[in-house]
């Protein structure tokens, strides 16, 4: 443990392949007659007939035969007729070409997408190995921002499937359903109702794309097999308007389920996954604010489950909060003195405001007087401007946070003010944008933050994806100068400042935790994933930054190095679930040997980096079933 993590700790007392052999051994004959006449016989189901370009017809399958060959739940329920399959394709090859002659740079993301799913659909080990081998450069094609807009075009880019649908249409139908997926072990579902796509909004049957794209980090970063990692998405219709009138679109064409409706369907998907996989660690993704908070509620005590936008990301921001609060040279115990300006309360910022006050409130001895003064240490706005006590129809959620009339009316603010005026006013130490709007961080709100009370004040552009980013790093460093702390959701580059000096640009992303929360809840064998399991990960992340990299203004560990910081973010979550009694071991290992290796951090470390999964060829051996 280094002294960093020490210093929380006693500072705060703080405390698939998939079944592919299904037939594989099996021939497939045909007996073709006049087209109509005589059906064609096939000796496969599943999976297999999807992959099996001879008999495919992907969404044209009728909803007969997709009863007759198990393929319910293994496409997107809109049956499409050839012609629409065409026209869908056409569509989307002239689109980029156009696309190609008239702008170059979303194109070229989306090709390079294309080839890479390709390789993911003919050789996974393969498409891995490139994968990680290249994670700075593919990551961002795979991951934010490039699949936001491979989301947005799902509909045309689709091909084969991956992944399981469960639609509103199969009420009833979950509990079979979920064995037409050919693996006998899954250990890790993310699953999305499509409803807010990064800060991209409701994205429908199309959301899938960021579940896939999830996933490929839990396998590139945490090493988790790819033969057992399942995509969902669960199709209750979409509010798109544009979807919803768009012939072409693969999912369900109405509106919405709400309320006790919806939470029927969220609730037998999941009994009917732990049904067929008891093991099984399911993250929430990309669930709009209103069901985010009350799902995760509904689950985490039953359910080896979290959700990733509010409580991955919690973690990644404290981390780089408490960077931010050591970059400026200073302990990490002033952390509870940092005035932070919060611009969204939605699932993501509203997750990191309730964990940073937590954090806050626990350095001060985690009492009531303690927690009262975290509070007042934030400042939140939303659309609305800034939130107090006078809000009409407050949020739930953001109760907590509003502040008191009198306070604001001293500041010089009051209900509603705008981010410029709070800005001006409070003088932050640090603005941390959750926002999806890109921009908010406009020029004027940046000069505001030059009058920072702190020696180095930080800015967390949070939002995904790029577009959406609330500044770039370039506005940042070159309106409030260089010494200043940025983060950013997606990638950017780090800034030529012009001395020689570089204006590093942290990328700020749950990627740098998810995976190790996944992993780590694995091989612990634990029932839950408790807060203290996710602090413990949040602490493990901030105290891999060295003090000299802090210094320099790098608050976050480069991708290149996302699987070695996986496998520590992993064995702090082990070690956590056995110190609270909640591990019950892993495959052969059981809680005792674990309790047992987790005395030694090299022996953990060991057991965590032996059950991470590397993209290598196994030697392969037929035998008949
Ligand atoms: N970097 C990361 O790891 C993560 C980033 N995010 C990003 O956070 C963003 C928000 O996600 P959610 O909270 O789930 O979305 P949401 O839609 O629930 O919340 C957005 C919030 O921003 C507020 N807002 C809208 N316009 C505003 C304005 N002009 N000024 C101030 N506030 C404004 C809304 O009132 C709402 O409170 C998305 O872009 C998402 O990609 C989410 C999770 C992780
Ligand atoms: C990163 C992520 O989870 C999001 O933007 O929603
Ligand atoms: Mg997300």
């Amino acid at each position: 443990m280094s002294n960093f993590s020490n210093q929380i700790r006693a500072s705060t007392s703080l405390v698939r392949r998939l079944k592919r052999s299904i037939g594989a051994a099996t021939q497939a004959r045909s007996f073709t007659t006049t087209e109509g006449h005589r059906p064609t016989i096939v000796h496969k189901r599943s999976l297999d007939i999807l992959h099996d370009p001879w008999f495919n017809k992907g969404t044209a399958f009728s909803v007969t035969e997709r009863d007759r060959l198990d393929l319910r739940g293994l496409l997107p329920p809109n049956v499409m007729s050839a012609d629409q399959q065409i026209e869908r394709f056409m569509v989307d090859l002239k689109r980029l070409q156009v696309q190609v002659r008239d702008g170059p740079s979303d194109p070229y993301a989306l090709a390079k997408w294309r080839i890479l799913n390709r390789l993911h659909d003919r050789n996974e080990t393969m498409y891995y190995k490139v994968l990680l081998a290249n994670i700075e450069e593919y990551a961002p094609v795979v991951y934010t921002p490039t699949v936001g807009l491979v989301c947005q075009n799902y509909s045309g880019l689709f091909r084969r499937p991956r992944g399981m649908y469960f639609s509103a249409e199969d009420r009833g139908e979950m509990m079979s359903m979920v064995y037409n997926w050919p693996a006998d072990q899954v250990d890790m579902i993310v699953v999305t109702d499509g409803s807010r796509i990064l800060g991209l909004g409701d994205l429908g049957v199309q959301g899938i794309g960021i579940t896939i794209g999830k996933l490929d980090l839990y396998v590139a970063a945490a090493g988790i097999n790819p033969q057992r990692v399942l995509p969902v998405m669960i199709d209750v219709g979409t509010n798109n308007e544009k979807l919803l009138k768009d012939p072409l679109y693969l999912g369900l064409q109405q509106q919405r389920l709400e309320g006790d409706e919806y939470l029927s369907v969220i609730d037998e998907f999941m009994e009917a996954v732990f049904t067929r996989w008891p093991h099984v660690i399911v993250q929430f993704e990309d669930f709009q604010s209103k069901w985010a908070f009350k799902l995760l509620q509904r689950y985490r005590n039953t359910y080896r489950m979290f959700n990733d936008d509010v409580q991955g990301t919690a973690g990644v921001a404290i981390a780089g909060l408490l960077g931010a609060v050591r970059a400026q040279g200073r302990p990490m115990i002033d952390f509870p003195k940092q005035k932070i300006v919060v611009a969204g309360a939605g699932s993501a910022g509203i997750g990191v405001l309730n964990a940073a006050r937590k954090t806050m409130a626990r350095m001060l001895g985690d009492t009531e007087t303690a927690f009262d003064s975290a509070t007042r240490q934030f400042w939140v706005v939303d659309a609305k401007g800034l939130i107090t006590e006078a809000r009409e129809d407050i949020d739930l959620d953001a109760l907590p946070f509003a502040r008191k009339l009198k306070e604001v009316d001293r500041q010089g603010l009051h209900e509603g003010a705008s981010l410029v005026e709070v800005v001006e006013q409070v003088k932050p130490d640090v603005l941390l944008g959750l926002s999806a709007v890109g921009g908010l961080f406009s020029k004027e709100v940046l000069e505001a933050l030059k009058h920072s009370t702190s020696t180095r004040p930080a800015i967390f552009a949070m939002s995904n994806p790029t577009k959406n980013a609330e500044c770039t790093p370039e506005e940042a460093f070159s309106i409030i100068g260089e010494n200043i702390i940025f983060a950013s959701g997606s990638p950017f580059k780090d800034v030529d400042l012009g001395n020689g000096d570089v204006g590093h640009s942290n990328q700020g992303n749950n990627m740098y935790l998810f995976p190790g929360i996944g992993l780590g809840t694995l091989l612990s064998g634990s029932r839950i994933i408790s807060d203290g399991m996710l602090q413990a990960a949040a602490e493990c992340l901030a105290s891999y930054m060295t003090e000299e990299e802090v210094l320099k203004g790098i608050v976050y560990p480069p991708i290149s190095k996302i699987r070695d910081i996986t496998k520590e973010v992993a064995a702090a979550i082990v070690k956590e679930a056995i110190e609270e009694d909640l591990a019950e071991g892993y495959r052969e290992v059981d809680a005792r040997e674990l309790k047992k290796l987790s005395q030694s951090q090299e022996e953990l470390l060991n057991y965590v980096q032996n059950n991470m999964w590397v993209p290598e060829y196994p030697t392969v051996v037929y035998k008949e079933d």
